[in-house]
């Protein structure tokens, strides 16, 4: 093991064991994934690591192993395929969730256990907006058959993941009877055998390389009434239509990954802290103190000031990721009971907190990365690849602007709700303080209160001057003679900010309530120590919003940045054992930077000396190519 690495190890201040079962959910939770990651994938001798060919084998081993739990099935892909996607994950994460969530009892059971199938809802003229879906449904009484048809070239399904060439079972989102309405149909296509259909792959892409998304244009498909899953919406023999309690319905699915993502944004910036932060304790360059050894990177201040936040980051996103996911089990067990009346509010906090944490790890990543100088920009890192595999979430299942302004529109609501009168209750229960004034910027004292449950107030209060100067946004366009759409568009830009900071308070309120559940001293007090750096460091990125809302002074100020120094340098002994923690096996990290013995330039040079470029001490290209021609010259 590196020495610089062993050091660290030395002298832990904090049990990483029960640090790692809180991740984890408790130690039980921690005994079974290492259980799946040890026994199940690392010693089963067909298990071939990560290879194309092992999909099948992979699909056949969860079956016979029994594991149909989400998180647990996560557990065994992503051992089995490290940090990379592979092509079921739209299956798993998609078309499964919407059968298991859209069918009825009768649908489930014919369908569940025996396809494997994509998501086309995407066309390639309308990702976003739903209600411009063009591809149609038109029943056919005669028949007992739906019309499946692509009116138009912007209507051809684009995007579906996992297209399968041989079967294309897939979700479709159409429109069928009422045009505001969207229901959904299982193919059942067994291709080549149906007529009408046009299939292929859209082309390369930024990455995403495992997953060939493909197209599908239909020309007056036609599939059988059945295939429309019908346990909210319903089209008779005799084409009457049963609307669903809620057209929102429909976008269940959506609802159910996106709260997957908060957590898995904070899954991918904690493997990425774990490579730039490891590497940091083993490698040395330049010096501090003249004629002294050159200092391990990690001693750099601003290595600190890049890594540290990113590491409270990814712990506040795990936790997230947890409330988010038992937020989400728990609405949508109501919702199952026919109590919708929490949806609004569960798709206000995943859309927000979608946008949120993945534009944070994405810009987190990017950091990491270039912590790392020019090995983090080798493929041997794993950092390019996690970033080229992680972008596009910001962009899918809910353009992250978008999902913002979707959680703006219930925080207005909320905010109108409360002029009104009205008590609230959950997640935006602080804006009944504005109404009431409570919110009057507190006397701060010269000193900033670096009391958690004084920052977490800070938060709130900044968030909820935010909602309010949106809605006068809104009132003054208003005011100015602008329809309520024209008010509402040229106040997106406050809409936006407004979500962003009621998203920033509800992930520091969380990290604060999981730190106050925290019995061990050890843990309690590191974990402690993070939550106040992820406040105090974005109290320094959005000073003015502090500033602008009367929570901080301009003499506060320089006491933000001393604070963060201090804060930096509390975190720098347990840094390694912080993402010890994270509990990430060398072989799912599949990073020579990141391995856990810290011996980085030997599994380097061993590394490049593998690459098909170095089988030949000489490379064929000199005797095919430049050896003819310097005959010529
Ligand atoms: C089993 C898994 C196990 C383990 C997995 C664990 C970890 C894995 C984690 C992550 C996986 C990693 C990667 C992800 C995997 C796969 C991803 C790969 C590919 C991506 C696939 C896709 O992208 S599928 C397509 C996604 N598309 C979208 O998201 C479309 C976005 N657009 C919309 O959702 C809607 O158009 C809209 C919300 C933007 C607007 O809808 P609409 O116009 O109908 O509504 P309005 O804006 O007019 O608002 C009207 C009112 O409706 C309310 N509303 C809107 N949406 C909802 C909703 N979903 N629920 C409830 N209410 C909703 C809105 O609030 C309005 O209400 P008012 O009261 O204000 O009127
Ligand atoms: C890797 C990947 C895999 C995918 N897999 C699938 C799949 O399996 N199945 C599937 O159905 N789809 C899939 N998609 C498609 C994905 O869901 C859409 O790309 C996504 O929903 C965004 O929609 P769009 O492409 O129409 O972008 P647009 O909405 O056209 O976004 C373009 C710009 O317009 C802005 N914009 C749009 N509407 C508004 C608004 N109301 N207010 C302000 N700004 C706005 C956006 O912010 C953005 O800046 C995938 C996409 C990717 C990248």
């Amino acid at each position: 093991m590196n020495p610089d690495i062993l050091r660290e190890r030395q002298n832990a201040t904090f049990d990483i064991e029960k640090l790692t079962n809180i991740l984890d959910g408790g130690a039980e939770r921690t005994n079974r994934r290492r259980e799946i990651r040890e026994v199940l994938v690392l010693n089963d001798p067909d298990f071939d690591y990560g290879t194309p060919t092992s999909l099948p084998t992979m699909i056949l081993k969860l079956r016979e192993y029994g594991i149909s739990d989400p998180v647990e099935i996560n557990w065994y892909k992503s051992m089995y395929w490290g940090t990379g996607r592979e092509a079921l994950g739209l299956h798993y994460v998609m078309f499964l969730p919407t059968l298991y969530t859209q069918c009825d009892s009768e649908q489930f059971n014919k369908w569940v256990p025996l396809i494997i199938g994509t998501y086309a809802q995407t066309e390639m003229g309308h990702g976003t907006h739903l209600r411009g879906l063009e591809t149609t449904a038109t029943f056919d009484p005669a028949t007992q058959e739906f019309v499946m048809h692509s009116p138009t070239v912007t209507s051809i399904k684009w995007w579906p993941g996992g297209r399968n060439p041989l079967f294309l079972p897939l979700i479709f989102l159409s429109i069928p009877l009422s045009a505001s309405l969207f229901d959904l149909f299982l193919s059942g296509f067994a291709l080549p055998t149906c007529s009408g259909i046009v299939i292929g792959d859209i082309g390369p892409k930024f990455g995403f390389d495992a997953v060939d998304n493909g197209y599908l244009k239909l020309e007056h498909v036609r599939i059988p009434r059945e295939n429309m899953l019908m346990k909210y919406a319903q089209v008779k023999p005799d084409g009457s239509y049963v609307k669903p309690l809620s057209s929102k319905l429909t976008y269940g699915t959506m609802v159910f990954i996106r709260s997957l993502i908060v957590g898995n944004a904070g899954i991918v910036l904690s493997q990425c802290c774990t490579i730039a932060i490891r590497y940091s304790a083993v490698r040395h360059q330049s010096e501090i103190r003249a004629g002294e050894a050159e200092p391990q990177i990690l001693d750099y201040q601003t290595q600190q000031h890049k890594l540290f936040p990113l590491l409270a980051t990814a712990y506040a996103f795990l936790f997230a990721g947890q409330y988010m996911i038992d937020t989400y089990n728990r609405i949508s067990g109501d919702i199952n009971q026919g109590d919708l009346s929490e949806m609004p509010e569960l798709h206000a906090l995943s859309a927000g907190l979608k946008a949120f944490t993945t534009w944070t790890a994405n810009t987190g990543i990017e950091v990491c990365r270039m912590s790392c100088g020019g090995h983090g920009y080798s493929r041997s890192s794993a950092l390019p690849d996690i970033y080229v595999e992680f972008t596009p979430s910001c962009t899918y299942e809910g353009e992250n602007t978008v999902m913002m302004l979707q959680t703006a529109r219930f925080l207005m609501k909320s905010y109108r709700q409360v002029q009104a009168g009205q008590q609230l209750s959950g997640a935006v229960s602080y804006l009944n303080k504005v109404h009431h004034r409570v919110m009057a910027p507190q006397a701060v004292s010269s000193q900033l209160d670096l009391n958690l449950n004084t920052l977490v107030d800070l938060y709130e209060i900044r968030a909820a001057m935010l909602v309010e100067l949106a809605a006068q946004s809104i009132q003054q366009e208003s005011a100015r003679g602008k329809c309520q759409e024209d008010s509402w568009n040229n106040s997106t830009i406050d809409l936006v900010r407004a979500s962003d900071a009621h998203c920033h308070y509800m992930v520091l309120k969380m990290f604060r309530d999981k730190v106050d559940q925290i019995e061990d001293p050890g843990v309690h007090s590191v974990m402690s120590t993070l939550a106040h750096l992820y406040a105090i460091h974005g109290m320094g990125n959005f000073t003015g919003d502090f500033l602008q809302a009367g929570v901080l002074t301009g003499a506060q100020v320089p006491s933000v940045s001393k604070c963060l120094k201090g804060l930096l340098a509390e975190v720098r002994p347990s840094a390694v054992l912080l993402v010890d923690a994270f509990d990430h096996h060398d072989k799912m990290l599949n990073s020579v930077l990141g391995r856990h013995d810290g011996n980085v330039y030997e599994a380097m040079f061993e590394w490049a000396r593998s690459s098909p470029l170095n089988r030949t001490e000489v490379h064929e290209s000199f005797h095919k190519h430049l050896k003819p021609l310097q005959a010529k010259l």
